[in-house]
C-alpha cells in the first residue's frame, strides 16, 4: 500500500512547488488564485469519481454540496463568529447529511432517473441559496470569509492558504484511494457492474449506495469549505446547476475511475478556458467541442489515453512478446485420486412449500414443493419456461414469493433480500452469467468473499490492521479457490476471458464464502462438449468437497452424471421426483418434453 501511494508523491511535490513556479506582479496573484480554485474543484471532483467512476451512480448535484459546505463556513464563521475549524467540521457534516439522504433515495433510480432527482436537487439548493436572504444573504452573497490559523500557524496569505489546500487535497486521495482498494470499493465496483449479482453476493446494495453518495458529499462539503475561505466572499450563482456539469465534465475528461485523472480533468478544466481567451467569443464553442470529443472518443479519459500510450511505448522498447498461455495447473477435474461422493444424509436444508410466484396473469412457479437434503445435488429439469429459474430466482431473494415458503436451514427465508440469504448461506450463478466484467477474475471473486469482511468505512480509512488482514485474507481465499477449480488468468479481465473460463470465475465467485447451498442455473449452458464434460467432473468434485448443490440443467447426459435427486417441473408445477432415471422413464416427463407416445432418450 505505502508502495502504491508513492506514485502519487511527484503529483504533489509538483503541486507544491507551483508557486515559485508562476510568474511575478499580478498575474503570478491571478495564476495562484485559479491554482487554489483547481485545488478545490479537484477535491470536489475525487468526490464524483467515488459515486460516479466507483459506484456507477449519476450524480449532477456537486455543485449543491459544494455550496452547502461554503454556507454553512461562511454563516457559521462570519454571521455567528464560530471559530473557524468547528465551522469547517460541520461545512462537511452538513452536505454529508443530505448526501446520506441522496443515496437513500437512490437505491430505488437509476441512470437517467437518478439523473433527474440530483439535478432536483441541485435546484432546490440554488433556489435556498438564492432566496433565504435572512439566512444566506441572498443574491449578495457573504463577504470577509476568514481564512484559518493553527497556533502560531497563519494561513491567511495566498501562497501559504495553498499549501494548507494541498494538505487536504492528499487527505481527500488518501480516503478515494484506500477506499478504492478496500472490500467496500470493490463493492461500489461490484454495484456499477451489475446490481443483482452484486446483491446475490452479499452487497447491500442500500448501505453501498448511501456509502458513495455521503463520501461524495463530504468531498464536495470540504472542497466548498476550502473554496469559500480561499474567495473570502461567496454568492449563489456559483453554486448552480452549470457547475454541477462542469465537476461532472471535469471527472470524465480526465478520467472517471482514476484519481490521477480526476486531479488532470480539474486542472485542465479550469486552466483551458484562461488558454483559449485569444478565441474571443469562440472560446467557450471550442471548450465545449473539446469536452465533447474527449467524453465520446475516450472513456476512460484523459488519463486512459496518457496510460495506454505509455504501454504501447513500453511494450516497443522492452519488445515483448505474445503473452504465452498460463502454465497448466493441475485442475480439480483431472486430479486422479478416486472420488467418494458422500451420501447425502436426512438432514433437510432447503424446503420449498407450495411456491408460488405470478407475474400479472401468467402463473411461472405455482404450487411447487421439494427439499433438498445436505449432501444432495438435486437437479430441477423441465423445458422451457416451465419456471425453473424463476424458483431459483425466489430461492436466492431476486424475487418475493406471491405464495408458499421458502425454509433453510431452519429458518423462513422468504421475502428476504438477495444480500440477506446470501449472508444465511444460499450462494448462485446465473443462466445468462452475471459477472463484474470491467473487474478482474481474481476482483469477481474477492467479491464473493465481501460478506466475510466486517471492517467498515471507519476501519478502512484509519487503515486498521484488522482491515488490511480481512483484505489479505479475501485475496487468498480468491486465489486458493480459484487454483482450486485450475483457474489461472487470474488477472485478465472478466469480460476478456472465454465463455467457459467466465463461467468457473462465476462458480468460484459463489462458492468462495464456502456457502451451505449452492445454486447453478444452467451451468452447461453455451458450453461446448468437451467444456461441459469438465463442468460435470467440477460439479461431481465439489459435491466431493461437501458442497450441496441444486442446479437447474437441460443437457441430460450432465444431470444423469452429477445428480442424487430430481425434480421435474412443467407450466409451473412439479409433475415428477426421485432419481435421474426413475423421472427420466416417468411417462408424465417423457410426455412434457415429447408430447405423447414419445420416448425420451438421454443417453
Ligand atoms: N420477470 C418476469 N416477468 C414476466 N414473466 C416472467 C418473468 N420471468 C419469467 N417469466 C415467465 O415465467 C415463465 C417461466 O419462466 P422461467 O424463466 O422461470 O422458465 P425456465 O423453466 O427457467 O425456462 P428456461 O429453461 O428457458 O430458462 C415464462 O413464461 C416466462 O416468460
Amino acid at each position: 500500500m505505502a508502495r502504491q501511494i508513492l506514485k502519487f508523491i511527484p503529483v504533489i511535490a509538483l503541486l507544491a512547488i507551483v508557486p515559485f513556479l508562476l510568474p511575478g506582479g499580478r498575474l503570478g496573484t491571478y495564476y495562484l488564485t485559479l491554482t487554489i480554485l483547481s485545488v478545490s474543484y479537484a477535491i470536489a471532483c475525487l468526490g464524483l469519481t467515488v459515486v460516479l467512476g466507483y459506484s456507477g451512480q449519476v450524480s449532477l448535484a456537486q455543485a449543491a454540496f459544494y455550496g452547502l459546505g461554503s454556507y454553512t463556513l461562511a454563516i457559521l464563521t462570519v454571521k455567528h463568529h464560530w471559530p473557524f475549524w468547528p465551522s469547517a467540521l460541520l461545512g462537511v457534516i452538513v452536505p454529508t447529511l443530505f448526501g446520506l439522504v441522496l443515496g437513500a433515495i437512490s437505491l430505488r433510480l437509476t441512470t437517467h432517473y437518478l439523473a433527474l432527482v440530483t439535478i432536483g436537487f441541485q435546484v432546490i439548493i440554488s433556489l435556498v441559496l438564492n432566496n433565504w436572504a435572512t439566512v444566506t444573504g441572498g443574491a449578495d452573497g457573504i463577504s470577509n470569509i476568514p481564512r484559518p490559523t493553527i497556533g502560531p500557524l497563519s494561513f491567511v496569505d495566498d501562497r501559504s492558504y495553498y499549501w494548507l489546500m494541498l494538505v487536504f487535497l492528499c487527505l481527500a486521495v488518501y480516503v478515494v484511494y484506500r477506499l478504492r482498494h478496500s472490500r467496500l470499493g470493490n463493492a461500489l465496483l461490484a454495484l456499477r457492474e451489475d446490481e443483482i449479482a452484486a446483491s446475490s453476493a452479499g452487497i447491500n446494495l442500500f448501505w453501498a449506495k448511501v456509502l458513495a453518495f455521503s463520501v461524495s458529499a463530504a468531498l464536495g462539503g470540504l472542497a466548498g469549505v476550502l473554496y469559500a475561505a480561499g474567495a473570502l466572499y461567496i454568492s449563489p450563482n456559483i453554486y448552480i446547476f452549470d457547475q454541477s456539469v462542469l465537476f461532472f465534465s471535469m471527472t470524465l475528461v480526465g478520467g472517471q475511475e482514476s484519481i490521477i485523472g480526476t486531479l488532470l480533468g480539474a486542472g485542465l478544466l479550469t486552466f483551458l478556458p484562461e488558454w483559449l481567451r485569444f478565441l474571443k467569443d469562440y472560446y467557450i464553442a471550442v471548450y465545449g467541442l473539446l469536452v465533447i470529443v474527449v467524453v465520446l472518443f475516450l472513456p476512460d479519459g484523459l488519463w486512459g489515453l496518457v496510460q495506454r500510450g505509455v504501454r504501447a511505448i513500453l511494450r516497443l522498447v522492452k519488445k515483448e512478446t505474445p503473452v504465452q498461455p498460463a502454465a497448466v495447473v493441475e485442475t480439480l477435474m483431472q486430479r486422479a485420486e478416486p472420488i467418494h461422493r458422500p451420501t447425502p444424509g436426512e438432514q433437510v436444508l432447503l424446503e420449498v412449500k407450495d411456491l408460488h410466484k405470478h407475474f400479472g396473469g401468467v402463473k411461472a412457479v405455482n404450487g411447487v414443493s421439494f427439499t433438498v437434503r445436505k449432501g444432495d445435488v438435486a437437479v430441477l429439469i423441465g423445458p422451457n419456461g416451465s419456471g425453473k429459474t424463476t424458483v431459483l430466482n425466489v430461492l436466492s431473494g431476486i424475487y418475493e414469493p406471491t405464495a408458499g415458503e421458502v425454509w433453510f436451514d431452519g429458518r423462513n427465508i422468504s421475502g428476504l433480500k438477495p444480500h440477506v440469504i446470501n449472508r444465511l448461506g444460499i450462494a448462485r450463478t446465473f443462466q445468462n452469467i452475471r459477472l463484474f466484467p470491467e473487474l478482474t477474475a481474481l476482483e469477481n471473486v474477492i467479491v464473493g468473499y465481501y460478506p466475510k469482511g466486517t471492517v467498515g468505512l471507519a476501519g478502512t480509512l484509519l487503515s486498521t490492521p484488522r482491515g488490511y488482514l480481512e483484505e489479505r485474507i479475501a485475496r487468498e481465499r480468491a486465489e486458493e479457490t480459484l487454483r482450486l477449480l485450475g483457474f489461472t488468468r487470474i488477472h485478465e479481465k472478466a469480460k476478456n476471458l472465454p465463455y467457459g473460463q467466465q463461467r468457473i470465475v462465476e462458480i468460484a465467485r459463489a462458492m468462495v464464502c464456502e456457502p451451505q447451498l449452492l445454486l447453478l442455473d444452467e451451468p452447461a449452458a453455451g458450453m461446448n462438449t468437451e467444456e461441459t464434460k469438465e463442468l460435470s467432473h467440477l460439479v461431481y468434485r465439489l459435491h466431493e468437497l461437501g458442497f450441496t448443490i441444486l442446479l437447474i440443467e437441460h443437457d441430460m447426459s450432465f444431470v444423469s452424471q452429477v445428480a442424487t435427486q430430481a425434480y421435474v417441473m412443467d407450466f409451473g408445477s412439479k409433475i415428477a421426483e426421485g432419481s435421474v432415471d426413475e423421472v427420466l422413464r416417468n411417462p408424465a416427463v417423457i410426455k412434457a418434453y415429447l408430447g405423447d407416445d414419445a420416448e425420451y432418450d438421454y443417453a
